[in-house]
């Protein structure tokens, strides 16, 4: 069995997709007549075994390692846990069901800080809905008795015809801090974001983006909420071969861009309180 045979379909007015209570990940959306808007690598691992390379899969509670880069799994536990799929809030008589959530219950196990272990109680609900848009909402509710420091992201792997031709609008003017340099150092996006190689910055920006991709002649309207930073990654051939869940090409057919609130912008949550991020996708021809 994979986690594919526990998917459900979500089929709005204008859309439709696949969501798996495996990571709560949204494999699969586009609106009616429209190529996939998100890309799944053909090599993704689907036995539950390790995160699934394509979709959206959902960092939480840290990014990458953590801000102190020594937590493990990447990116949280968050996209390898099965989350509970809650009953459907559809109307009965609605054609198909338009929206989904999910739920994720987190009580600390031992004391082991040092094995990655997160020693603070908190619940996370993603719910998914589509219409002609494609929304993602996930509320994160600190349940402990006291304050606690969340990472989260939205990781999308959006199709693109070519990943060496596409162009990102709304991080014009935004701070961003580049991992391919390592340098530790801050620079200033200027004008629309081009990838010419190896790509992974956390840009301090809460803007909305646009990715233009003139080969399939669409632009996709990337809208956030709650959202102070935004991610860009792609691997290119050099880093597509450590990853053994991509071929050697399919790094061209993709391009990650993640909305979340991480490092100097990860979210404190006073005991009892949440928060909630918002992505919402949106397709356009292109003019
Ligand atoms: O291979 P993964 O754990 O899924 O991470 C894939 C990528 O995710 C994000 O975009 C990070 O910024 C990258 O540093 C990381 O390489």
């Amino acid at each position: 069995m994979t986690i594919l045979d526990k998917r459900a379909s979500l089929a709005g007015p204008g859309s439709s997709g696949t969501v798996t209570p495996f990571g709560a990940q949204v494999m699969s959306w586009a609106p009616d007549g429209e190529a996939p808007v998100l890309w799944m690598s053909p090599r993704a691992v689907l036995d539950g075994s390790v995160p699934v390379r394509g979709g959206i899969p959902v960092c939480l509670p840290w990014f990458g390692t953590g801000p102190g880069g020594a937590m493990r799994p990447s990116h949280g536990f968050a996209r390898t846990t099965r989350w509970r799929m809650l009953d459907a809030e559809d109307a009965p008589e609605s054609p198909g069901l338009a929206s989904r959530s999910f739920r994720l219950d987190h009580a600390p196990v031992g004391e082991d800080v040092s094995a990655g272990l997160f020693p603070h109680r908190f619940h996370a609900l993603l719910r998914v809905s589509v219409t002609d848009e494609l929304v993602l909402s996930l509320t994160v509710v600190n349940d402990d008795d006291h304050a606690v420091r969340i990472e989260e992201a939205l990781h999308t792997y959006f199709a693109v015809g070519d990943v060496k031709d596409v162009t990102i609008d709304g991080l014009e003017g935004s701070d961003y801090l580049d991992a391919v340099r390592d340098d530790g150092r801050r620079r200033t996006q200027v004008g629309e974001l081009a990838l010419v190689g190896p790509t992974d910055r956390i840009y301090r920006s809460a803007a909305a983006l646009v990715l233009h991709d003139p080969r399939r002649r669409r632009a996709i309207t990337i809208d956030k909420d709650s959202s102070a930073s935004t991610i860009v990654w792609n691997p290119w051939a050099e880093g597509a071969a450590e990853l053994s869940d991509l071929g050697p090409h399919d790094w061209q057919d993709f391009v990650c861009v993640e909305v979340g609130n991480v490092r100097d912008d990860a979210v404190s949550l006073s005991p009892g309180e949440e928060h909630t991020l918002i992505l919402i996708l949106h397709v356009d021809p292109m003019a």
